[in-house]
């Protein structure tokens, strides 16, 4: 029986309010702690937070006193998410780790360390094991594990059974992203009502090496990346939540048949489901065959907005296969996603 206690880091913002959310009646970690800037330090969340969820705001949360981010005020928590802003995260994150906290983050900034997993239990559950690697804290409690950007967790889960079956060698992916990906208040309504903007800001050279860690592979307590190309195009689109992307795909043993490709998603199997873990999905990756689905409206909540969707399975003309997916964009690639990270971690036995 797994029980914790835990603080949540940047916990007034997009991503801290919907970890406040999937923590509220969770059944191993309960939340004790909560952390933001000197702007909200001091005083209730209910009053820090400008609270954007669909539902009640926990009232055990509501009442807690935020604090500063700083270690000190922290002392009694097992760990701590982290959904800091990532001009900030570097610095305060690493302080957590150096003092003896596990630090399970959301931010950018360690995804690339090359002691840090970026980790999607589904995809490369054995990278948790580079955790050992790192010196952040001499006595080894303290430690730092990401998952990746918004875009790169549906693209790397997508990409898992392919790569299982075919091998990957190189893909172009155009990923039409929610307005809640830029958190609150986000992008501007003149920008985005009734239009398109063609430019996010830094998330091309995320989307073109997150996966390529992801779909590594441990060797020597290292991951090896994998050796495919990806060239991206990151555009916002006046959707609320669920990035969608379309996906061009070379492999490098081509399936002969479009019902062989099928197969490869059918036949996949979730390496962690017998570990049962709270926030996993029954059904990680759901192939859909009706032409017009996966819609971000429709679909982003499956199985508690943790299951990524794929659809439009087709052959190509210039690449291999051309196929569109979609995943929750602050559940499955942000805060639930990090919870799961925790649970495995957990279940591994990396969280004392
Ligand atoms: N939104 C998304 O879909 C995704 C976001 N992420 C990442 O998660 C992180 C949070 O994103 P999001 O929630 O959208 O951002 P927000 O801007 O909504 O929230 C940022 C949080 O960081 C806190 N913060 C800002 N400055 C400081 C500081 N100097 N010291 C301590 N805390 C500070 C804020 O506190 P305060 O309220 O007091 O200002 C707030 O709690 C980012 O790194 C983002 O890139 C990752 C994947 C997806
Ligand atoms: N940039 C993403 C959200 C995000 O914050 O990504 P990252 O965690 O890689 O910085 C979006 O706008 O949808």
């Amino acid at each position: 029986m797994h029980s914790y206690q835990v603080g949540v880091l940047g916990a007034t913002g997009a991503v801290g309010q919907k970890f406040i959310r999937l923590l509220e009646n969770h059944p191993w970690f309960t939340v004790k702690v909560l952390g933001a800037s000197k702007r909200s330090a001091g005083k209730k969340y209910k009053q820090a937070a400008h609270w954007i969820e669909k539902t009640e705001q926990p009232s055990a949360a509501a009442n807690l006193e935020v604090k500063a981010c700083d270690p000190a005020k922290f002392a009694g928590v097992d760990f701590v998410f982290s959904g800091l802003d990532s001009s900030v995260a570097g610095e305060i994150e690493k302080s957590f780790a150096e003092a003896g906290i596990p630090v399970i983050s959301n931010a950018k900034n360690y995804r690339m360390h090359d002691q840090v997993p970026l980790l999607v239990p589904e995809v490369n559950p054995d990278h948790a094991d580079i955790i050992k690697n790192q010196s952040f804290d001499a006595n080894g409690n303290g430690w730092i594990v990401t998952n990746p950007n918004c875009v790169s967790v549906p693209l790397s889960m997508s990409l898992k059974p392919l790569s299982d079956a075919f091998g990957i060698q190189s893909l172009v992916v155009t990923s039409m992203q929610s307005v809640s990906g830029a958190g609150y208040p986000g992008v501007s309504s003149m920008d985005i009502v009734a239009n398109v903007v063609p430019y996010i800001g830094g998330e091309e050279p995320k989307v073109q090496t997150e996966a390529t860690k992801v779909l590594g592979s441990l060797s020597d307590n290292s991951i090896a990346f994998n050796d495919f190309d990806i060239q991206a195009t990151a555009v916002r689109v006046p959707t609320i939540e669920g990035h969608l992307l379309s996906v061009s795909v070379k492999l490098k043993n081509a399936p002969t048949s479009i019902e062989e490709a099928e197969q490869a998603f059918t036949d996949w199997e979730n390496p962690i489901a017998d570990l049962n873990l709270p926030s996993s999905p029954a059904n990680p990756v759901r192939l859909y065959k009706e032409d017009r689905y996966p819609q971000p409206r429709l679909h982003a909540d499956r199985e508690g907005g943790m299951q990524t969707a794929v659809g439009r399975l087709r052959k190509g003309t210039v690449m291999d296969l051309g196929y569109v997916t979609m995943a929750h964009n602050t559940i499955r690639g942000a805060a639930g996603g990090a919870i799961l990270n925790a649970e495995l971690l957990a279940e591994k036995g990396y969280i004392n």
